[in-house]
């Protein structure tokens, strides 16, 4: 209290040749024109937290730089929202107002109080970052978009970056397991899902590191990461930004990070045996989306582009899996994913678990043991044959899906959404698939299953492990629609289930595996009777695996989704709907 009686400022300044009541306050800096009868017209009201930065003089900084030092002068650049075009979450753009004063005096109390004001509410603000660059994401602008668009920003908010352009994969993640990080704040990946990814695991992997815990033990309770992760997106899919920030903007990205945001999020740690694989925070997929990933790295070559082709390939080759899915559920009295509510900025689901896994707010001191202190709910455990196995840690929305893959899962809440989508007829398959681009639920189909979990396992049926292709009659699996029909009821009454069909399977040598195409289930006899993990876009080694979620393990420079922008059930924001949709939000 005392520090905002400490800070309140209020003065008549100029804007050009309108005369303006300016107020700081608190947390808020506003200023309203007034009229030649003292009348107040309309005010402007930024939060402090979302002032960017305070010059002397009267400054530009787009095109280029530009400062007209005049002693009176004093410019603010600000947060300032428009909407975005066919994302739902909000653009963030630079504002900026050039105000004059009486006397320097005046001009000098106002900078020095908006700096002072600005640093004391949003203490996370960045002075030093660490920047990756891939200059081969996406469409392979990683580099021009951040000397363009992000560099000139943060330059004016006095932030001072090192930046790396990376000369091969995985030097970012090797970077932050070796070498000294001390002075920076954060790290900032400038690519897409891959490259946050590698940070991900150099930082998570430095931080255990440091804290003499091994990350091959699947049941440790990982230590939290000290330093905040930044992303600009410029990669394919940047699921990771649009599912934090609710759009794809390096300049909306870069104005999270100066501000110092901060949005906490869950990850899973993926074992084999006792040993770690890696972490994952979008996609964790067996069957199609697996499939998807192994098809699309043969066709690196068409960018963005190779995932709708190899997308429509799977699709087409038809097949499901043989599995056995174990998982540990959540509480079900705190949340579902089909309360049909969506994680936005400030969500309170999110914050009730930073209380319960920091209770004091020392974040870093009192993570405990979530996996091992937690007595409620059983191991259940289900088998049969999948189209896809998918665990996420939260929606994972996507410009592909505006929704996501789970439209209400948490990104903090310490749990992931494990999504079961029993084999079924093409059609229905394809139904599935198609609501994932429009706000139609994907769970309300009689072949899916979605459940909140702690932790999953998977399995294959005994013998199939050495099995690696089966033989098939042309049609997958070789049994007919009925039979299949008849096996999805049996395997799906009780939580012990046990598969109906049982293949047959023959051996096939390591060579014959690589060079059998994905297709064969649609043109040739044989078809794999084992898919692949996609693992956040890296294919895994393992099919047997045990998945861990680890609430809250990373901090992101960002804020969720805010809410503002109406979202139609087309996908389409407010004022750009031509559809006559249901609003639904
Ligand atoms: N200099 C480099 N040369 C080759 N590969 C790199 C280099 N730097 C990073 N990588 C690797 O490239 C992979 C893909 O990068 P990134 O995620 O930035 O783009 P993307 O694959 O187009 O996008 P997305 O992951 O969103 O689909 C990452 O897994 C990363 O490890
Ligand atoms: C008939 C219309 C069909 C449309 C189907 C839409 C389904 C979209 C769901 C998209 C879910 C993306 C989840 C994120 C995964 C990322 O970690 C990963 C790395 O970038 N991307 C992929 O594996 C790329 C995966 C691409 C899958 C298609
Ligand atoms: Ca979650």
């Amino acid at each position: 209290m005392e520090m905002e009686t400490e800070l309140r400022l209020e003065s008549s300044l100029w804007v050009g040749n309108k005369r303006y009541r300016a107020v700081l306050s608190g947390w808020h800096f506003n200023w309203t024109e007034v009229d030649k009868k003292n009348r107040d017209k309309k005010t402007i009201s930024v939060p402090v937290a979302e002032v960017v930065g305070v010059e002397e003089g009267r400054v530009e900084i787009l095109p280029r730089k530009s400062v007209e030092d005049t002693d009176k002068d004093f410019t603010v650049f600000y947060v300032k929202r428009s909407s975005s075009g066919s994302s739902y979450g909000l653009l963030w753009r630079l504002g900026r107002i050039q105000f004059s004063c009486p006397s320097r005096v005046l001009r000098d109390q106002w900078t020095k109080h908006l700096r002072t004001a600005l640093k004391t509410h949003s203490p996370l603000r960045p002075n030093r970052l660490l920047v990756f660059i891939n200059p081969f994401g996406g469409k392979k602008k990683g580099r021009k978009i951040y000397h363009s668009l992000v560099a000139p920003l943060f330059e004016l908010a006095g932030i001072s970056s090192h930046v790396i352009v990376t000369e091969r994969a995985n030097q970012a993640r090797d970077h932050l397991l070796k070498k000294d990080l001390k002075g920076f704040d954060g790290v900032v990946c400038v690519g897409g899902d891959g490259m946050f990814s590698e940070i991900l695991h150099g930082l998570i992997g430095r931080t255990q590191q440091e804290a003499g815990l091994s990350e091959n033990d699947p049941t440790v309770a990982l230590q939290p990461c000290p330093l905040h992760i930044g992303i600009i997106p410029a990669g394919s899919t940047d699921c990771v930004c649009y599912a934090t920030v609710g759009v794809i903007d390096p300049v909306t990205s870069a104005l999270h990070i100066i501000i110092g945001d901060s949005q906490p999020l869950d990850v899973c740690s993926v074992h084999q045996a006792s040993a770690l694989m890696r972490y994952s925070v979008s996609l964790l997929g067996y069957g199609f989306y697996g499939d998807v990933l192994a098809e699309s790295e043969k066709h690196r070559w068409m960018g963005p582009l190779r995932y709708d082709y190899s997308g429509t390939m799977v699709y087409l080759s038809n097949r499901s899996y043989a599995g056995i899915v174990q998982y540990l559920p959540a509480d079900p009295l705190l949340s579902s994913p089909r309360d049909r509510t969506r994680c936005l900025s400030g969500c309170s689901v999110c914050s009730r678990t930073t209380e319960r896994l920091f209770p004091h707010s020392s974040v870093y001191s009192s993570h405990f043991n979530q996996f091992s202190s937690d007595s409620e709910g059983e191991w259940v455990s289900v088998e049969g044959r999948f189209r896809c196995v998918s665990l996420t840690c939260m929606s994972s929305s996507c410009p592909k899906s505006p929704l996501g893959l789970s439209p209400s899962a948490h990104l903090a809440d310490g749990t992931g959404d494990l999504i079961l989508v029993w084999d079924t007829h093409p059609l229905g398959f394809l139904k599935f698939l198609y609501r994932h681009t429009s706000t139609q639920d994907q769970f309300d189909l009689p072949f899916v299953e979605v459940h909140r979990v702690k932790a999953v396992r998977f399995s294959l049926p005994s013998g199939k492990e050495e099995e690696a292709y089966k033989e098939t009659g042309g049609l997958r699996g070789g049994i007919d629609e009925e039979e299949r029909g008849y096996i999805e009821t049996v395997s799906r009454n009780g939580s012990q289930q046990h598969l109906a069909e049982r293949d047959t399977g023959q051996e096939m040598t390591n060579e014959q595996k690589m060079a059998t195409p994905f297709l064969c289930g649609l043109c040739c006899s044989k078809v794999p009777a084992k898919s692949v993990w996609n693992c956040d876009g890296e294919i895994l080694s393992s099919t047997e695996i045990l998945c861990r979620i680890h609430g809250q393990l990373v901090r992101l420079y960002a804020r969720g989704i805010e809410e503002g922008a109406a979202v139609h059930n087309c996908g389409k924001e407010n004022d750009k709907c031509q559809m006559g949709c249901t609003l639904i939000k």
